[in-house]
């Protein structure tokens, strides 16, 4: 296991008042051991699919074979698909320099675009700028029923029909779904099966938010040559406490469990995820979609914020350590002490900041996520610590695995499905009675 955790900072005897009082955290562990015995029976029973997904390659050939094939003679691929259709692929890509800043205009091979918002402007610019003949397009939605997603699908095939390229949408889309309902729809599939467009399964078991590491995952992270099955193994590595029936203290994810199960009793209502490296940026939005819909129901649930270090300590941290005292913070680390570029001593000097000659900029960086904690603590702000001793597939796998575990066992501790959304749905069906009444 490259994952370790400490939330000793985050507790009263610790930290002093404001840190969470051991009271609440024993009441978390006794909420977070009968979480536990549930996921362990999901695993035994086979009835969340998620978590038999690391230890399986069945399907990664597919995935292998469908991003070769995207590849193919591809300037640009264009992934369509919002909210957990898009975050997971994104977070894998951003490994592989994906929207990192700086690096993205450098990156080689093909341009990957995921458009998870819906803007007209972008999109149509998008469209007249593309090299249609050269780009791909991936449509993503689990449930095929996505607004955003088919409106952006209708789009593409109108760009492709105006630019003589309708006849080759078999070949320049791909689109990924679950199979037909029942009642045989699936909007996606009406769409563009009949343009002959071939389709990836959507595994039925698992859902959007638990999906990265599925094909709709792990096919962006294909397509930038990232080793999917490392990412898989870093997955069974989160699991592996859980597959030995270890206990609750010996199981990361449900330590960090019992502390938002502790949080809750103690009404601390955000929780702040501060990441100290440009490739964990995604990692912290996805994991606000997955905290948020997962757990934000029935009146409970609490505010996912994402900020990553060290920019965000010039933005958010004075808040953090003086303002209301209502948080609960993870500061995630890599081991970056070493890496980078080397300060030149005479260059140190010069600039009067001697401490900074012959170290590197990771030393910095590295110097900065532990002073960053230590002060919450200081400030008596609770506060866990993550670490991975460096960010690779192996060790994303297991984050996001981590993450994953973690909130589906804080849903149990805290009594809500971890697995619904089912208030989003209001709005979705406002907005298109909206646009009926637009029309006149
Ligand atoms: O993959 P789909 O079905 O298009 O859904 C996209 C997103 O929309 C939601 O259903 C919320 O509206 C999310 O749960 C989901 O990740």
């Amino acid at each position: 296991m490259a994952l370790k955790q400490n939330v000793e900072q985050a507790l009263e005897p610790t930290i002093g008042v404001g840190g969470l009082p051991r009271a609440a955290f024993e009441a978390g562990l006794a909420g977070a051991t009968s979480a536990l015995r549930r996921l362990r029976e999901d695993l035994e029973t086979g009835r969340l699919a998620l978590l038999q997904l690391p230890g399986s390659e069945s399907d990664l050939a597919e995935i292998e074979a469908a991003a070769a094939g995207l590849k193919q003679g591809a300037s640009d691929i264009v992934l369509l698909g919002t909210g957990g259709s898009s975050l997971g692929g994104q977070t894998l890509a951003q490994l592989a320099d994906w929207n990192v800043p700086g690096l993205g205009r450098l990156a080689e091979g093909p341009r990957l675009h995921f458009m998870d918002n819906l803007d007209p402007i972008t999109f149509a610019r998008l469209l007249e700028r593309l090299p249609l003949p050269d780009t791909r397009f991936v449509a993503i939605s689990k449930s095929g029923g996505t607004g955003e997603t088919l409106m952006q699908a209708m789009a593409v095939l109108s760009a492709l029909d105006r630019a003589g390229l309708r006849g080759r949408a078999g070949e320049l889309l791909l689109g990924l779904s679950e199979p037909r309902k029942p009642n045989g729809r699936n909007a996606l599939r009406d769409l563009l099966e009949p343009e002959g467009v071939r389709f990836l399964e959507h595994h039925t078991g698992v859902g959007g938010r638990y999906s990265a590491l599925t094909n709709v995952g792990l096919l962006p992270a294909a397509i930038l040559g990232l080793d999917i099955r490392a990412i898989r193994s870093g997955a069974a590595e989160a699991l592996a406490p859980i597959r030995a029936g270890a206990s609750v203290n010996d199981t990361p994810a449900a330590v960090g469990a019992a502390l938002a199960i502790a949080a809750a009793l103690e009404q601390r209502g955000i929780h702040v995820m501060m990441a100290y490296a440009d490739r964990l940026e995604r990692l912290t939005r996805w994991w606000v979609q997955l905290w948020a819909e997962s757990l934000g129901k029935d009146g409970r649930g609490s505010q996912p914020v994402a900020a990553i270090g060290p920019v965000d300590q010039h933005s958010q941290l004075q808040l953090y350590l003086a303002g209301p005292n209502d948080k609960v913070f993870t500061v995630v680390t890599t081991g970056v002490a070493g890496e980078g570029p080397a300060i030149d001593p005479e260059l140190a000097r010069r600039a009067g900041e001697p401490g900074f000659a012959g170290r590197h900029i990771g030393d910095l960086v590295a110097a900065q996520g532990r002073a960053t904690a230590d002060t919450l603590a200081r400030n008596r702000r609770p506060v866990r610590r993550i670490e991975v001793d460096s960010l690779d597939a192996r060790t994303m796998g297991e984050l996001m695995m981590h993450f994953m575990l973690e909130t589906i066992l804080t849903g149990y501790g805290i009594g809500v499905d971890p697995f619904d959304q089912p208030a989003v749905e209001e709005g979705k069906i406002l907005a298109k009675q909206y646009l009926a009444e637009s029309r006149a």
